[in-house]
């Protein structure tokens, strides 16, 4: 009986993606902050190095290249890609322990990482953040103060790619352009209520 319950109420994951600088993580953490027991992140693997604050294990799991390779070579990733030189890959565990509590599983990746995913059973929400403009995204990029000038180039560049190929009919389920922060998570909500509310009637019950 607990079996047959359990697989009714098991939420869509749902897939964030859009340029590096629009606003991903800035909206995923305000669902994690407002939605405690519902939503859960699916923490990636990456070789690029920790910005300060970033903690390996919670924002992302910080390898060098010859152990996240070895990871790839034994099949222990859903998808990878190689973003601005760096290996980024969402590992089966990362998804699987998420999923395993009941939770919404968020995944944030890149494009090619969605075109991936599609080919993966995972059926998630698929939605893309986008910036307003490219300049207000160069903005963004430039007030994070994260990035070498070097890499911010690289990451423009990916991102006049990403703002185009969004559109491709069939690629998300909806696209926010991520103007007003208050109004594109009212958007985020909206689009992801009846997985909520799956898992919070679970909740209750
Ligand atoms: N609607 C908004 N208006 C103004 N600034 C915003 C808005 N949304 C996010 N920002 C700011 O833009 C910067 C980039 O946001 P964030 O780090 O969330 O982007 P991201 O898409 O997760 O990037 P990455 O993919 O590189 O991790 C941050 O400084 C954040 O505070
Ligand atoms: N394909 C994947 N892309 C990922 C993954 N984790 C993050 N990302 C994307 O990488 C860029 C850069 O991220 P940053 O943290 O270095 O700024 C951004 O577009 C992310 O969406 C992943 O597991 N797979």
């Amino acid at each position: 009986m607990y079996l047959i319950s359990f697989q009714i109420f098991r939420p869509r994951p749902v897939v964030l993606s859009g340029p590096s600088g629009t606003g991903k993580s800035t909206l995923l953490k305000k669902l994690l902050k407002d939605y405690k027991g519902v939503f859960g992140f699916s923490v990636s693997h990456t070789t690029r190095d920790p910005r300060p604050g970033e903690v390996d294990g919670k924002d992302y799991h910080f390898r060098n290249r010859e152990a996240m390779q070895e990871d790839i070579d034994t099949g222990e990733f859903i998808e990878t890609d190689e973003f601005s030189g760096n290996l980024y890959g969402t590992s089966k565990c990362a998804v699987q322990d998420v999923r395993a509590k009941g939770l919404i599983c968020i995944l944030d990746v890149d494009i090619a990482g969605v075109r991936h995913i599609k080919e993966s059973d995972l059926d998630p929400i698929y939605v893309s953040i986008q910036p307003p403009s490219i300049e207000v995204l160069e903005e963004r990029l430039r007030g994070r103060a994260t990035e070498t000038e070097e890499k911010i180039q690289s990451r423009l560049e990916a991102a006049r790619i990403d703002m185009e190929e969004c559109n491709e009919p069939g690629l998300f389920d909806i696209v926010i352009v991520n103007d007003d922060l208050d109004e594109s998570y009212e958007k985020l909500q909206s689009v992801l209520k009846e997985e909520i509310m799956k898992v919070q009637q679970g909740i209750k019950s």
